[in-house]
Protein backbone atom coordinates (compact mmCIF):
# COMPACT_ATOMS: atom_id res chain seq x y z
CA UNK A 1 0.00 0.00 0.00
CA UNK A 2 1.25 3.48 -0.99
CA UNK A 3 1.64 5.96 1.23
CA UNK A 4 -0.41 5.60 3.47
CA UNK A 5 -2.55 7.72 6.34
CA UNK A 6 -4.08 6.72 9.95
CA UNK A 7 -8.19 6.91 10.07
CA UNK A 8 -10.40 6.51 12.62
CA UNK A 9 -13.55 4.60 11.86
CA UNK A 10 -16.10 6.35 14.16
CA UNK A 11 -19.79 7.57 14.49
CA UNK A 12 -21.84 10.95 15.55
CA UNK A 13 -25.25 9.32 17.07
CA UNK A 14 -25.23 7.11 14.46
CA UNK A 15 -24.11 9.11 11.36
CA UNK A 16 -21.45 6.98 9.94
CA UNK A 17 -17.71 9.50 10.08
CA UNK A 18 -14.13 8.19 8.85
CA UNK A 19 -11.55 10.96 10.33
CA UNK A 20 -9.01 10.51 8.09
CA UNK A 21 -5.44 12.50 9.07
CA UNK A 22 -3.95 13.82 6.12
CA UNK A 23 -2.32 16.16 8.35
CA UNK A 24 1.60 17.01 6.86
CA UNK A 25 0.31 15.65 3.74
CA UNK A 26 -0.21 17.85 0.12
CA UNK A 27 -2.74 15.55 -1.21
CA UNK A 28 -6.29 14.78 -0.45
CA UNK A 29 -8.62 12.04 -0.20
CA UNK A 30 -9.84 11.47 -3.55
CA UNK A 31 -13.46 10.88 -4.52
CA UNK A 32 -12.48 7.65 -6.02
CA UNK A 33 -11.20 6.79 -2.53
CA UNK A 34 -14.18 7.57 -1.12
CA UNK A 35 -16.35 5.32 -3.02
CA UNK A 36 -14.05 2.39 -2.43
CA UNK A 37 -14.04 2.70 1.37
CA UNK A 38 -18.06 3.28 1.30
CA UNK A 39 -18.56 0.07 -1.05
CA UNK A 40 -16.66 -2.02 1.66
CA UNK A 41 -19.47 -2.60 4.95
CA UNK A 42 -16.43 -2.62 7.58
CA UNK A 43 -16.00 1.45 6.66
CA UNK A 44 -18.85 2.41 4.99
CA UNK A 45 -19.46 6.10 5.95
CA UNK A 46 -22.14 8.89 5.29
CA UNK A 47 -18.91 11.57 5.52
CA UNK A 48 -15.21 11.63 5.51
CA UNK A 49 -14.22 14.16 7.48
CA UNK A 50 -10.30 14.82 6.33
CA UNK A 51 -8.11 16.95 8.87
CA UNK A 52 -5.65 18.79 6.85
CA UNK A 53 -2.92 21.27 7.84
CA UNK A 54 -4.13 24.67 8.59
CA UNK A 55 -4.00 27.30 5.55
CA UNK A 56 -5.36 30.24 7.73
CA UNK A 57 -3.91 31.45 10.95
CA UNK A 58 -5.79 31.59 14.07
CA UNK A 59 -7.16 28.07 12.95
CA UNK A 60 -5.72 24.98 13.94
CA UNK A 61 -6.82 22.94 10.90
CA UNK A 62 -8.33 22.93 7.85
CA UNK A 63 -11.64 19.91 7.32
CA UNK A 64 -12.30 18.56 3.79
CA UNK A 65 -15.89 16.62 3.88
CA UNK A 66 -16.50 13.95 1.43
CA UNK A 67 -20.24 12.75 1.63
CA UNK A 68 -20.29 8.74 0.34
CA UNK A 69 -20.64 9.65 -3.30
CA UNK A 70 -17.65 10.89 -3.67
CA UNK A 71 -19.10 14.69 -3.40
CA UNK A 72 -17.71 17.36 -1.32
CA UNK A 73 -20.39 19.23 1.64
CA UNK A 74 -19.74 22.23 2.82
CA UNK A 75 -20.96 21.30 6.58
CA UNK A 76 -21.18 18.40 8.72
CA UNK A 77 -21.87 18.98 12.58
CA UNK A 78 -21.77 15.00 13.24
CA UNK A 79 -18.58 14.83 11.95
CA UNK A 80 -17.07 18.07 13.23
CA UNK A 81 -18.12 15.92 16.64
CA UNK A 82 -15.86 13.19 15.77
CA UNK A 83 -13.06 15.26 14.43
CA UNK A 84 -13.11 17.18 18.01
CA UNK A 85 -13.70 13.70 19.76
CA UNK A 86 -10.38 12.66 18.14
CA UNK A 87 -8.07 15.65 18.19
CA UNK A 88 -9.34 15.47 22.25
CA UNK A 89 -8.13 12.83 22.74
CA UNK A 90 -5.14 12.76 21.11
CA UNK A 91 -3.79 16.80 22.48
CA UNK A 92 -5.72 16.84 25.70
CA UNK A 93 -6.84 19.86 24.40
CA UNK A 94 -10.55 20.77 24.69
CA UNK A 95 -11.24 23.26 22.55
CA UNK A 96 -10.67 23.98 18.88
CA UNK A 97 -11.31 26.15 15.75
CA UNK A 98 -11.41 24.67 12.19
CA UNK A 99 -11.63 26.34 9.27
CA UNK A 100 -13.49 24.38 6.31
CA UNK A 101 -14.85 25.44 2.62
CA UNK A 102 -17.57 27.45 4.35
CA UNK A 103 -15.61 29.11 6.70
CA UNK A 104 -14.37 29.22 10.36
CA UNK A 105 -16.41 27.31 13.34
CA UNK A 106 -15.14 26.92 16.95
CA UNK A 107 -15.76 23.50 19.04
CA UNK A 108 -15.30 22.20 22.43
CA UNK A 109 -15.74 19.35 24.10
CA UNK A 110 -17.43 19.36 27.74
CA UNK A 111 -16.45 17.62 30.98
CA UNK A 112 -19.31 14.88 30.34
CA UNK A 113 -18.01 13.88 26.83
CA UNK A 114 -20.53 15.52 24.88
CA UNK A 115 -19.63 18.13 21.89
CA UNK A 116 -20.52 21.66 21.04
CA UNK A 117 -20.18 23.08 17.72
CA UNK A 118 -20.35 26.45 16.51
CA UNK A 119 -22.17 25.77 13.09
CA UNK A 120 -22.47 29.44 12.12
CA UNK A 121 -25.47 31.32 10.61
CA UNK A 122 -27.66 29.85 8.74
CA UNK A 123 -29.05 31.82 5.63
CA UNK A 124 -32.61 32.26 3.96
CA UNK A 125 -31.91 33.87 1.15
CA UNK A 126 -33.40 31.70 -1.85
CA UNK A 127 -29.88 31.98 -3.85
CA UNK A 128 -27.90 31.28 -0.94
CA UNK A 129 -29.72 27.74 -0.25
CA UNK A 130 -29.74 28.10 -3.55
CA UNK A 131 -32.92 27.37 -5.13
CA UNK A 132 -33.56 27.35 -9.01
CA UNK A 133 -36.42 30.39 -8.96
CA UNK A 134 -37.02 33.66 -7.03
CA UNK A 135 -38.75 32.84 -3.44
CA UNK A 136 -39.13 35.90 -1.48
CA UNK A 137 -40.10 33.78 1.61
CA UNK A 138 -38.46 30.59 2.02
CA UNK A 139 -39.88 29.73 5.43
CA UNK A 140 -41.96 27.55 2.92
CA UNK A 141 -41.29 27.02 -0.98
CA UNK A 142 -44.35 25.69 -3.23
CA UNK A 143 -42.82 21.92 -3.89
CA UNK A 144 -44.69 19.47 -3.57
CA UNK A 145 -44.10 15.76 -4.27
CA UNK A 146 -46.81 12.45 -4.67
CA UNK A 147 -50.01 13.36 -6.93
CA UNK A 148 -50.87 16.64 -7.69
CA UNK A 149 -54.37 16.81 -5.49
CA UNK A 150 -52.85 15.13 -2.54
CA UNK A 151 -49.42 15.91 -2.03
CA UNK A 152 -47.38 13.03 0.37
CA UNK A 153 -44.61 16.03 1.02
CA UNK A 154 -45.06 19.75 0.20
CA UNK A 155 -44.61 23.33 0.78
CA UNK A 156 -40.73 22.63 3.11
CA UNK A 157 -38.78 25.54 5.11
CA UNK A 158 -35.68 25.83 2.93
CA UNK A 159 -32.51 27.14 4.71
CA UNK A 160 -28.22 27.07 4.31
CA UNK A 161 -26.28 25.85 6.81
CA UNK A 162 -23.25 26.01 4.69
CA UNK A 163 -25.25 23.11 2.83
CA UNK A 164 -28.65 23.39 1.51
CA UNK A 165 -31.67 21.55 3.44
CA UNK A 166 -35.03 21.22 2.48
CA UNK A 167 -37.37 20.16 5.68
CA UNK A 168 -40.80 19.08 5.45
CA UNK A 169 -43.43 19.44 8.40
CA UNK A 170 -44.87 16.34 8.75
CA UNK A 171 -47.77 15.82 11.43
CA UNK A 172 -47.69 11.85 11.27
CA UNK A 173 -44.77 9.36 12.49
CA UNK A 174 -42.00 10.28 10.80
CA UNK A 175 -41.81 6.50 9.84
CA UNK A 176 -44.76 6.48 7.79
CA UNK A 177 -43.28 7.97 5.05
CA UNK A 178 -41.09 6.28 2.19
CA UNK A 179 -38.04 8.83 2.95
CA UNK A 180 -36.17 6.34 0.88
CA UNK A 181 -38.35 6.55 -2.49
CA UNK A 182 -38.93 10.68 -2.11
CA UNK A 183 -35.48 11.13 -0.50
CA UNK A 184 -33.96 10.67 -3.73
CA UNK A 185 -36.46 12.31 -6.46
CA UNK A 186 -36.05 15.63 -3.69
CA UNK A 187 -32.40 15.35 -3.31
CA UNK A 188 -32.23 15.86 -7.33
CA UNK A 189 -35.04 17.88 -7.59
CA UNK A 190 -34.65 20.79 -10.61
CA UNK A 191 -35.66 23.02 -7.80
CA UNK A 192 -32.14 22.70 -6.04
CA UNK A 193 -28.82 23.40 -8.46
CA UNK A 194 -26.58 22.17 -5.93
CA UNK A 195 -28.99 19.37 -4.66
CA UNK A 196 -30.02 19.27 -1.54
CA UNK A 197 -30.46 17.49 2.06
CA UNK A 198 -34.25 16.49 2.67
CA UNK A 199 -35.59 15.86 5.84
CA UNK A 200 -38.81 14.98 7.50
CA UNK A 201 -39.74 16.78 10.59
CA UNK A 202 -42.39 15.77 13.22
CA UNK A 203 -42.64 19.05 16.36
CA UNK A 204 -43.69 17.50 19.34
CA UNK A 205 -43.64 19.61 21.72
CA UNK A 206 -42.35 23.30 21.78
CA UNK A 207 -38.89 21.72 22.55
CA UNK A 208 -38.78 18.90 21.07
CA UNK A 209 -39.02 17.23 17.68
CA UNK A 210 -38.28 13.48 15.43
CA UNK A 211 -36.74 13.89 11.88
CA UNK A 212 -35.31 11.51 9.47
CA UNK A 213 -32.53 12.53 6.98
CA UNK A 214 -32.14 11.78 3.51
CA UNK A 215 -28.63 13.20 2.78
CA UNK A 216 -27.46 14.81 -0.64
CA UNK A 217 -24.75 12.39 -1.58
CA UNK A 218 -24.75 9.84 0.81
CA UNK A 219 -28.87 8.71 1.23
CA UNK A 220 -30.76 7.70 4.64
CA UNK A 221 -28.83 8.43 7.56
CA UNK A 222 -28.98 7.36 11.13
CA UNK A 223 -28.44 11.44 12.01
CA UNK A 224 -27.72 14.69 10.30
CA UNK A 225 -26.39 17.49 12.82
CA UNK A 226 -26.52 20.53 10.01
CA UNK A 227 -30.09 19.28 9.11
CA UNK A 228 -30.81 19.33 13.15
CA UNK A 229 -29.84 22.72 13.03
CA UNK A 230 -31.66 23.47 10.08
CA UNK A 231 -34.90 22.11 11.46
CA UNK A 232 -34.68 24.17 14.69
CA UNK A 233 -33.91 27.08 13.17
CA UNK A 234 -36.65 26.63 10.83
CA UNK A 235 -39.31 25.58 13.24
CA UNK A 236 -38.58 28.39 15.01
CA UNK A 237 -38.86 31.17 12.11
CA UNK A 238 -42.32 29.42 11.46
CA UNK A 239 -43.16 29.53 15.10
CA UNK A 240 -43.70 26.01 15.19
CA UNK A 241 -40.74 25.63 18.58
CA UNK A 242 -38.77 27.76 20.37
CA UNK A 243 -35.23 28.90 19.48
CA UNK A 244 -33.85 25.78 21.49
CA UNK A 245 -34.85 21.93 21.09
CA UNK A 246 -33.77 18.61 21.13
CA UNK A 247 -34.42 16.71 18.41
CA UNK A 248 -34.61 12.07 18.07
CA UNK A 249 -32.77 11.13 15.43
CA UNK A 250 -32.97 7.53 13.54
CA UNK A 251 -30.45 5.84 15.42
CA UNK A 252 -32.17 6.96 18.59
CA UNK A 253 -29.75 9.44 19.53
CA UNK A 254 -30.48 12.97 20.79
CA UNK A 255 -29.46 16.56 19.05
CA UNK A 256 -29.45 19.68 21.16
CA UNK A 257 -29.43 22.73 19.20
CA UNK A 258 -29.68 26.09 20.40
CA UNK A 259 -30.12 29.07 17.97
CA UNK A 260 -28.28 31.89 20.10
CA UNK A 261 -29.67 35.40 20.00
CA UNK A 262 -25.93 36.46 18.27
CA UNK A 263 -27.39 33.80 14.81
CA UNK A 264 -24.76 31.26 15.35
CA UNK A 265 -26.54 27.43 15.31
CA UNK A 266 -24.62 25.36 18.52
CA UNK A 267 -24.73 21.80 17.57
CA UNK A 268 -24.34 19.38 20.79
CA UNK A 269 -23.87 15.85 21.45
CA UNK A 270 -21.69 12.76 21.70
CA UNK A 271 -19.14 11.10 19.37
CA UNK A 272 -18.07 7.46 19.43
CA UNK A 273 -14.68 6.05 18.06
CA UNK A 274 -15.30 2.69 16.60
CA UNK A 275 -11.76 1.49 15.45
CA UNK A 276 -8.72 2.63 13.52
CA UNK A 277 -6.61 1.51 10.77
CA UNK A 278 -4.67 3.36 7.89
CA UNK A 279 -5.73 3.46 4.17
CA UNK A 280 -4.05 5.04 0.58
CA UNK A 281 -5.96 8.77 0.10
CA UNK A 282 -5.71 7.94 -3.57
CA UNK A 283 -7.42 4.56 -3.55
CA UNK A 284 -9.34 4.01 -0.34
CA UNK A 285 -6.99 0.67 -0.27
CA UNK A 286 -7.22 0.09 3.37
CA UNK A 287 -5.81 -2.22 6.40
CA UNK A 288 -7.16 -1.97 10.29
CA UNK A 289 -4.60 -1.69 12.72
CA UNK A 290 -3.68 -4.52 14.82
CA UNK A 291 -4.92 -3.45 18.43
CA UNK A 292 -8.20 -2.23 17.09
CA UNK A 293 -8.66 -5.51 14.98
CA UNK A 294 -12.07 -7.21 15.56
N1 LIG B 1 -24.07 14.36 8.24
C1 LIG B 1 -23.80 15.72 8.13
C2 LIG B 1 -24.20 16.45 6.90
C3 LIG B 1 -23.52 15.90 5.69
C4 LIG B 1 -23.39 16.80 4.50
C5 LIG B 1 -24.43 16.57 3.49
N2 LIG B 1 -24.62 15.25 3.06
C6 LIG B 1 -24.23 17.55 2.33
O1 LIG B 1 -23.81 17.15 1.23
O2 LIG B 1 -24.53 18.73 2.53
C7 LIG B 1 -24.08 16.49 9.38
O3 LIG B 1 -24.02 15.88 10.45
O4 LIG B 1 -24.26 17.70 9.32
Amino acid sequence: MASTAPFAKMNGIGNEIIVADMRGRADRVTPAAAIALNADAATRFDQIMAIHDARTPGTAFFIDILNSDGSGAQACGNGMRCVVQALAAETGQKTFTFETVAGILNAREHADGSISVDMGTPRFGWQDIPLAEEFRDTRMIELQIGPIDAPVLHSPSVVSMGNPHAIFWVDRDVWSYELDRFGPLLENHPMFPERANITIAQVTSPQTMVIRTWERGAGLTKACGSAACASVVAAARTKRTGRSASLLTPGGGTLHVEWRDDDHVILTGAAEWEFSGSFDPSTGIWARDAESAA
